[in-house]
């Protein structure tokens, strides 16, 4: 994206990213949920984030109730504004990370150069991509918003999985497959990995 400001200069304080870190006894870093709308991605970071803060972790999620009424209310779905949706959500993870929180996203995010582009602000080790993998037959039959239905009666047009794309993650940190395990499965599995990252 074109850098608009000059003449700006990076301040940096004296209290480092590693400080905080120091101070909250755990790591940070963004858990990245991806996947088809109805997956399962917010039911999955409400949970895993109510472990993590039983265990005493910093955490925080960002998904599409506090992102795109605030923030990004001035984005849509076109592919442009998807993409400028993610780069949002990803400076924003960063500051979150650099705060030396345990940052929890729950966004479609279906394109995977935009998924890249976020894992490239951040440091290595701080981009946990979780794979909501569920099939999109079981995604429809679910429908929790009943917005496939609208998708397709064409009352919603470039709805992901039926006329937009969803590109599926190459290599994912983690991958669970909401339409064969239960929620409690799928939780502890993310809950684990972070536990072995020193990030629960
Ligand atoms: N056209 C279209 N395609 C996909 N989704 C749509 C669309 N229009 C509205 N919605 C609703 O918006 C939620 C997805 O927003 P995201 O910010 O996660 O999307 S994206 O990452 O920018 O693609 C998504 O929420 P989830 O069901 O939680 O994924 C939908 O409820
Ligand atoms: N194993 C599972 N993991 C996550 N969600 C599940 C699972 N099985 C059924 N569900 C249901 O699927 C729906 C997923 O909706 P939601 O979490 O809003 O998905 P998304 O945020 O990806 O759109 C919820 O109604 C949830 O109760």
């Amino acid at each position: 994206m074109e850098h608009k400001s000059t003449n700006i200069t990076w301040h940096s304080s004296t209290v480092t990213k590693e400080d905080r870190q120091t101070l909250n006894e755990h790591k940070s870093a963004v858990v990245w949920f991806t996947g088809l709308s109805g997956s399962g991605k917010s039911t999955l970071s409400v949970e895993v984030e109510k472990k993590l803060h039983q265990h005493g972790v910093r955490t925080y999620i960002l998904d599409g109730d506090n992102v795109r009424h605030g923030l990004n209310k001035n984005l849509g779905f076109s592919k442009e504004d998807r993409t400028e949706n993610i780069r949002r959500i990803g400076e924003v993870s960063k500051l979150m990370v650099d705060a030396g929180v345990v940052t929890l996203t729950a966004f479609i995010s279906p394109y995977l150069a935009d998924r890249e582009a976020v894992r490239a602000l951040l440091d290595a080790g701080e981009f946990i991509e979780v794979y909501v993998k569920c099939s999109l037959e079981e995604a429809e039959k679910r429908d929790p918003k009943g917005l496939y239905k609208k998708a397709r009666s064409g009352e919603i047009k470039g709805f992901t999985g039926i006329d937009a794309p969803y590109e599926e993650p190459v290599a994912p940190e983690i991958t669970v497959e909401t339409d064969r395990q239960t929620l409690d499965e799928s939780v502890e599995q993310v809950v684990e990995y972070l536990r072995n990252k020193g990030l629960a």
